[in-house]
């Protein structure tokens, strides 16, 4: 079970969705025997600076950077440059920019890690946000296949770019694998377990339902981050997936 609780914790990324450094690190010191990888997202990165990054790891943790870049090539790629220096240890890009922007972007990347001599950060693409259902889908942003044809096309494109992985729901999994075999990295966010509210989520599903279907890392935020002891139900959390691993 020792085992079990140990890889569990490894699956587990927390969303630092607040306004301030103090209150990311604050949260980090709660979780930190329980969690490998925080993310910062854009309300801490705006709001806190880029100084957050910094601060984190030198805490000793992993950070995920969630910035969720979308412009054209030049732009993003310079911007992954910069965040490259932060020394992120993943970062992300929407693969609705294409295929040339997330080129760019992968390529920034490394050769910014080389010069800087450090290990590259993980490179992966937003597919289809876990807040869209079928009906915003397919009437509001007007795509006429399904968010799962969506979903596995450009997890194919964002392999084909040369990125490491996706971020998708745990309901495209199955589809994500088979397009792009078992060595892609599929981050998923979009986890409520049976005992919090789904709130702006739409296609949800459970940790332990996540990690069935192969999730290589869940992104919890609220149902850890907005309880009154996080640690608490983190610890929940963790328990959930050690009994299906
Ligand atoms: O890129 C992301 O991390 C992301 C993509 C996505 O499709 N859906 C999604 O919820 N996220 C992020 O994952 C986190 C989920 O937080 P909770 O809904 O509070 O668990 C938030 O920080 C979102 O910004």
């Amino acid at each position: 079970m020792e085992n079990k609780l140990k890889l569990a914790k490894e699956k587990l990324i927390v969303a630092l969705d607040v306004d301030t450094g103090e209150a990311a690190l604050d949260l980090v010191k709660k979780l930190s025997t329980q969690v490998g990888m925080f993310k910062v997202g854009m309300q801490l990165f705006y709001q806190a600076g880029p100084d957050i990054v910094k601060r984190l790891k030198e805490a000793g943790v992993r950070v995920f950077l969630d910035l969720k870049l979308h412009d054209i090539p030049n732009t993003v790629a310079q911007a992954a440059r910069g965040l490259t220096a932060l020394g992120a240890d993943i970062i992300n890009v929407h693969a609705a920019g294409g295929t040339a922007m997330m080129r760019a972007a992968a390529e920034a990347v490394r050769e910014q890690a080389a010069a800087l001599g450090r290990p590259a950060p993980r490179v992966i693409a937003v597919t289809v946000l876990t807040s869209i259902d079928p009906t915003a889908f397919q009437y509001e942003l007007g795509f006429t296949c399904d968010i799962q044809r969506k979903v596995a096309d450009w997890a194919l494109l964002t392999r084909q770019a040369g990125l490491d992985g996706v971020v998708a729901s745990p309901r495209e999994i199955a589809v994500i694998r088979r397009a792009c075999g078992e060595d892609f990295l599929i981050i998923t966010p979009g986890i409520r377990p049976a005992w919090s509210v789904a709130g702006d989520q739409k296609r949800i599903m459970t940790p332990a339902a996540a990690l069935g279907q192969g999730a290589g890392y869940l992104v919890v935020g609220r149902p850890i981050t907005g309880q009154a002891d996080p640690a608490a139900a983190a610890q929940k959390i963790i328990t959930e997936l050690a009994e299906v691993l």
